[in-house]
Parts: structure tokens; sequence; C-alpha cells
């Protein structure tokens, strides 16, 4: 488009300039194209010949006996009857178009139009979601808002809140928002360099100014937690760490699940699994402060060297699989990252897997990658997934096992941004005794400035093959 603009600048004559400029902008700065120009072109084209996209998008009904009558009585044509248009509103990134569907109509069928839509009004996408029933709202997006993603600020910090944070911009143009306690435990998938770590980094980032505890587990020696440290509760950096770290959340767990049964009368004896209510209906002087715990590589969980690992691993695992199936009573929640997380793992993997309801999934080079994440939701999110194009960092494909799903993308984030944000709630740690023994030390500013390089190391020898 930038070509054939460009080609219409230099034809001269004033028309082709006036196209030629608007095309450009379209291309170059399409959020400023859409506010100046595409929002009023697409609003007047709407109205202007919205009876007949309605007709030629399937979306009339033959008109009702009593208006046929009328029509007849007043000689005028009989005209099937459309939606009828109760509000338009305009944003930044599309318009709101409600919809008060004709009788014999449902939501469905608007749904199945939405491509159709999308074409007659020449937008980048239309979305249908139903407001109460014969009511239904089309989100029409005017450009690809995921390409330079700029959250919606206002709409984001409305429906933000505790353990609320928007994570990512939908491609609606909407704020996704990461739940804890609506979805748990969440997965996040991912090929190398797809962007897990951005997804990772914005949920900190927001979790930071609230009381909660953080909790990180990064066996890639915590290369990627480490500079989070003021704000983190606990920190393990290997195997051996991980498994003393998730055993002593096992403990805090049991104490939560105590503290529960102490205020509803329930006896001690009382298994965990049979408590029904959670930390949130105790007292909030008495109620304990949230945990997120963030993996970063489950892989390296599960890994075993040698047979001698095998019994840690198994009890990794085991511990994983307890807190999947019973921390969310206890304030705990789980986001585990990974390359892929299949059977391969190893024993459990997939039962551990089935407890994670929330599922985003970044660029995956293969289908078998994406049904890792994405088979238990739909078929269509699964293809999406392997859609991601290796220049979209950070775009995932978001859903939960009720089968819902969409297309976000996290906005960029600098490690040192959210080191900061950690440095500056640092004061919001909690300190977890039970968790003390993992408390990550936090070097003092001026120590970091003096690290010293590498030194350089000695070339590696490596022996030629023989030969004979
Ligand atoms: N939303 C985004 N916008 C722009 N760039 C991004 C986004 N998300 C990630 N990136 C960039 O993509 C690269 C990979 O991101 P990230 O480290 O999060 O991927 P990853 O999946 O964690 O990779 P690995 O598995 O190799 O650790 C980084 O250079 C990062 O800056």
């Amino acid at each position: 488009m930038a070509t054939l603009a460009t080609a219409l600048l230099e034809l001269g004559t004033p028309a082709a300039a006036l196209t030629g400029g608007a095309l450009y902008a379209k291309a170059r700065h399409p959020r400023a194209y859409w506010v100046a120009l595409g929002l009023p072109l697409t609003v007047g084209r709407i109205r202007h010949d919205y009876d007949m996209v309605m007709e030629s998008c399937g979306l009339t009904v033959e008109p009702s006996f009593w208006r046929a009558m009328a029509s007849q009585a007043t000689n005028r044509a009989t005209k099937p009857a459309a939606p009828k248009i109760r509000g338009i509103r305009g944003s930044a990134t599309g318009l709101r178009l409600r919809l008060r569907l004709a009788s014999g109509q449902e939501t469905a069928d608007v749904t199945a139009a939405a491509e159709r839509l999308r074409h007659a009004w020449g937008v980048h996408a239309v979305y249908v979601s139903e407001v109460k029933p014969g009511v239904v709202d089309l989100r029409i997006v005017g450009f690809d808002v995921l390409r330079d993603v700029r959250m919606p600020h206002r709409a984001a910090a409305k429906s933000a809140g505790l353990l609320r944070i928007p994570v990512a911009l939908r491609s609606d143009g909407s704020p996704h928002m990461r739940d804890f306690r609506e979805v748990p435990h969440d997965l996040n998938l991912g090929a190398n360099q797809s962007g897990k770590s951005m997804f990772a980094r914005n949920l900190i980032h927001g979790l930071a100014p609230q009381p909660v505890a953080l909790v990180g587990i990064d066996c890639k020696r915590g290369v990627e937690q480490r500079p989070f440290t003021p704000r983190l509760s606990a920190l393990a950096t290997d195997q051996r760490e991980a498994l003393g770290l998730l055993l002593a959340l096992l403990v805090e767990m049991d104490d939560r699940y105590d503290l529960i049964k102490a205020h509803q009368g329930i006896p001690g004896s009382v298994a965990a699994e049979d408590v029904a209510s959670d930390i949130w209906g105790l007292p909030e002087k008495v109620r304990p402060v949230p945990i997120v715990v963030l993996i970063d590589e489950i892989a390296e969980l599960f890994l075993v060297a040698s047979k001698a690992d095998e019994e840690r691993r198994n009890q990794i695992v085991t511990a994983l699989i307890r807190l999947a199936q019973l921390a969310r009573a206890a304030g705990i929640y789980l986001e585990i990252a990974g390359q892929r997380f299949g059977s391969e793992l190893g024993k459990g993997a997939t039962l551990l897997r089935s407890q994670l309801t929330g599922r985003t999934v970044h660029r995956v080079n293969d289908l078998e990658s994406a049904r890792m994440g994405l088979g238990d939701i739909s078929e269509a999110a699964m293809v999406a997934a392997t859609r991601i194009s290796p220049d979209m960092p950070g775009t995932a494909v978001s859903g939960d096992t009720s089968g819902q799903w969409s297309q976000i993308r996290t906005p960029y984030r600098s490690l040192s941004e959210v080191a900061a944000q950690c440095t500056e709630f640092a004061h919001m740690t909690p300190i977890l005794p039970r968790l003390e023994a993992f408390r990550p030390y936090v070097p003092p500013a001026a120590a970091l400035a003096n690290i010293p390089p590498m030194p350089s190391a000695p070339p590696v020898f490596i022996p030629a093959p023989a030969t004979e």
C-alpha cells in the first residue's frame, strides 16, 4: 500500500496527492488515520447503505404481517426487516454498533455474518457479543491493534483489581485481564523467543503494587527472575531449592487450611480436600496474603540427569500436582511457563497440565505443541497459535477450559522498567515465615554497579575425531 501511495503522490494532481496521502497515512500511521478519516468514513458507510449491507449479508428477515399490511395500505414496497441500530460509539481503535435484532433472529446469525460485514465495511475485524436477549454489540476494529500495542489505560484501570491484572491487549482492542481468583492456575506455553517472559514481566509489573506475595522458581539459574528480587518473597534457582520451596509452600497451604477450619469450627481431622470455603471467606484482619508462584520453564523441574535425580523429580511433580489441586482455596496461585508441556516431560505431566485451567499459548512451531495447551479448548484456537508470525513476539492465543479464546499481545516492557517497579514497591513484599529460608538476598544498588566483567576464559579444546 505504501508503494501505491508513493506512486499516487508522484502523479502530482491534487486528487492523486490526496488519495496517496491518505493511503500512506493508513499504512504508516493506522491509529492516526483511523481517528482522522477512518472513523468518520466508516460511520458514513454504515449509515449510507445499512439496509443493503444487512440484506446482502443475510441479516434480514421477512417483514411481519402487520408491517406488510401497512406497506400495502400506503402503496409502498415491502422491505425485509433488518436489525435496528440502537447506538454507534467511536473510539481510538474502532467503533461499537449496538443492534436490536429483528424478531426471528439470534446472536449466532450475526456472529456467522461477522466476516461478511467486515468485508462490506472494509474494516479490520468485527466481533459480536450479546448484551441481553435480542440486543447485540458489534465491536468493529479499524486496524490491526496488535501491531503496535497501546493499552486502553482507562478501560484497563476500570476492570483491574486485586489479583486482576490487565496483562495484554486483545485483538478487539479491549484489555485482556489475568484474573487469578477466576482462573487460579495458568499455563504459559510458547517456542523460544515467543514472548513468555514478557507475559510474566507484565504480570509482575501489575502485581508489584498489590498486597500479594510473589514467589519465583527459575531453574535457569535465576536469569529471568533475579532482577525482580526486591519484590520477591521467595526465589528458587535450581531443582534442589525448587523442591524445598514447593514443600514449604505445601506447609503454608496446610497452615491456611487449619486457619479456615478453625474459623468455621470444622474439626482439624477433616481433610483439606473436604473444606469447601477459601481464604476469602475469612475476616480481613486474619486473612493471609495471597501468593502468586511464577515458574519459569517447567521442563527444568522435570529434568533428570541421573537415576539419583529421579526421586527429587517425583517429589517436585507430586508437590506441584498437590498445589494445583488444592492451593486455590488457600490463596496460592500458579503461573507456569514452558516451551512444551506434554507426556514426554515425564510421569505426572499431563495430570498437572489438566489442573491448569488458564491457557496462554504464544507462537509454537507445530500443531502438536499447540495441542498441549489448546487441544481441550478449540481446534480453531490451536490453528491460530501456529499462525502467529515470529515478527510479532508477545502475541498469544489465550483461552480457558470453558472453550472461550481470544488473540492477545502483551505491551513491551523492558527488564529495567519491571525491575524498577519491583524496587519501587519493595516495601510491599510480604514476609512469609514458612518461606523465609528462600527469601532472596537483595544486593545494594552500589554493589550491582561494581560487578566485574566476565573473565576471558581459555578456549575449550575439542579433540578432532579419530581418522584411520
Ligand atoms: N509484546 C512484545 N512486544 C515487542 N517485543 C516483544 C514482546 N514480547 C517479547 N518481545 C521480544 O521478543 C523477544 C523474546 O521475548 P521473551 O524473552 O519474552 O521470549 P521467551 O518466550 O521467554 O523466550 P525464551 O524461551 O527463549 O526465554 C525479546 O527480545 C523481547 O523483547
